[in-house]
């Protein structure tokens, strides 16, 4: 095994209540990374009204949007393109591979999105854009190769601080998105929704404080349910299913867990029968309610923990793609499906008034959650050899 592969195959539980070692286990600053969101909302949305992004909108609507970018950067489309809802009167596509789509051309908008402004899939689509005549919109690194492209081509440039890793910029790369497509008229996000999922933001990250004990602290108890089981997050509707996504991305890249995500109305018709198998009804029938847990070797088997994120529904029905009602119902019977099976299922429910808060309020204790699951490990949440081995070896 790899000298830079460390941490513990169980968690330490006491490590999540000790901040004296979280602080330890957290050299790089990870959840003061994180803790930082509601800020980056802010900074994010004063550094977009700097830019000229009036320009933008000077040729009225276009025909489509591609967002392109990679990891976090490409989860940003994923974000404008609910955000936007099915409503939305142009087609917003998240693109992650090199260069644009085949059919991007003069009447079309690309977003390049980078946090370090360097990669090859941001770079390439925002050259392919300009070659094409395609109106373009860059963010990313100041100072980075993203910016000369941007600059060189006369686009507008955001340039949003880096923080490393680029997940932990989540909030600041997706608000200059979300400002570019306000400006082409095609998303509603006003100054209060700003503030208030900042707000939103800004409190999830006081209740999920490391000096906040896991009793009463919502992501050290997400967390320590997860610990050890194979997690499945499942969204009830289309925004809830960008954050179940997001939780997959935090979940494997800080804590390294392999996860199951995905929307529960695609679920429900094939992968729902997880529930049913090896790690689900099988292994929790087997377990003994009576057996003493200490001794018990069925309890080190592996098992499922659904986490359900659930829409809060505030929005109208015309904004969605299925009435709320039928998420409703589905959410409800998946989470009649895991008690049945003994299944343990953990639920968030979304808050806030417009699409940007709610999806906040189901980002943000997932978010620490993985950041704790990984400290219990004993893992650096912030510095991942697998990803970087990756780069070295799969670089020319
Ligand atoms: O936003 P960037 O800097 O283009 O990076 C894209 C992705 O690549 C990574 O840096 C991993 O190589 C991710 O952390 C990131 O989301």
């Amino acid at each position: 095994m790899s000298a830079s592969v460390r941490g513990r195959r169980t968690v330490d539980e006491a490590v999540l209540d000790d901040p004296a070692a979280i602080g330890e286990n957290d050299p790089g600053g990870m959840l003061r990374a994180t803790a930082s969101a509601g800020a980056q909302v802010r900074e994010s949305a004063a550094l977009a009204a700097e830019a000229n992004l009036a320009v933008l909108g000077e040729e009225g609507r276009p025909r489509a949007v591609v967002i392109a970018g990679i990891g976090t950067a490409g989860r940003t489309g994923d974000v404008l393109a609910t955000v936007a809802g099915p409503r939305c009167p142009v087609p917003v596509i998240a693109h992650r591979s090199a260069g644009v789509p085949g059919w991007v051309g003069a009447a079309d908008v690309v977003i390049a999105v980078s946090a370090s402004g360097r990669s090859p899939e941001a770079l390439g689509a925002a050259e392919a854009a300009a070659r094409r005549g395609a109106r373009l919109v860059a963010v990313g690194a100041p100072d980075s190769l993203l910016q000369s492209v941007a600059e060189t081509a006369r686009a507008p440039f955001i340039p949003v601080p880096r923080r490393a890793p680029a997940r932990a910029s989540l909030w600041a790369l997706t608000v200059p998105v979300l400002l570019a497509a306000r400006t082409l008229g095609l998303v509603k996000v006003n100054e209060a929704d700003l503030a208030e999922t900042a707000a939103r933001l800004d409190a999830d990250a006081d209740r999920c404080r490391p000096t906040a004990e896991s009793f009463v602290n919502p992501a050290k108890s997400l967390a320590l349910g997860l610990a050890g089981s194979v997690p499945i997050v499942w969204g009830s509707s289309p925004l809830a299913t960008v954050a179940a996504r997001r939780f997959a991305d935090t979940l494997s890249a800080n804590a390294r867990y392999p996860v199951v995500a995905g929307a529960l109305g695609e679920a429900g018709r094939g992968r729902v029968g997880l529930l049913d198998g090896v790690f689900g009804g099988l292994v929790e029938s087997a377990r003994d309610i009576f057996a003493d847990p200490e001794e018990e070797s069925e309890s080190d088997a592996t098992r499922l923990r659904l986490v359900l994120l659930r829409d809060g529904g505030l929005g109208s029905d015309e904004d969605t793609d299925e009435p709320f009602a039928v998420e409703e119902r589905r959410a409800d019977a998946v989470q009649t499906l895991a008690e049945r099976r003994g299944v343990r299922c953990d639920v968030v429910t979304a808050e806030g008034g417009s699409s940007l808060e709610r999806l906040a309020s189901l980002v943000a204790v997932p978010d620490f959650a993985s950041i704790y699951l990984a400290l219990a490990h004993g893992l650096d949440p912030m510095a991942v050899p697998a990803v970087t081995e990756m780069k070295e070896l799969s670089n020319p």
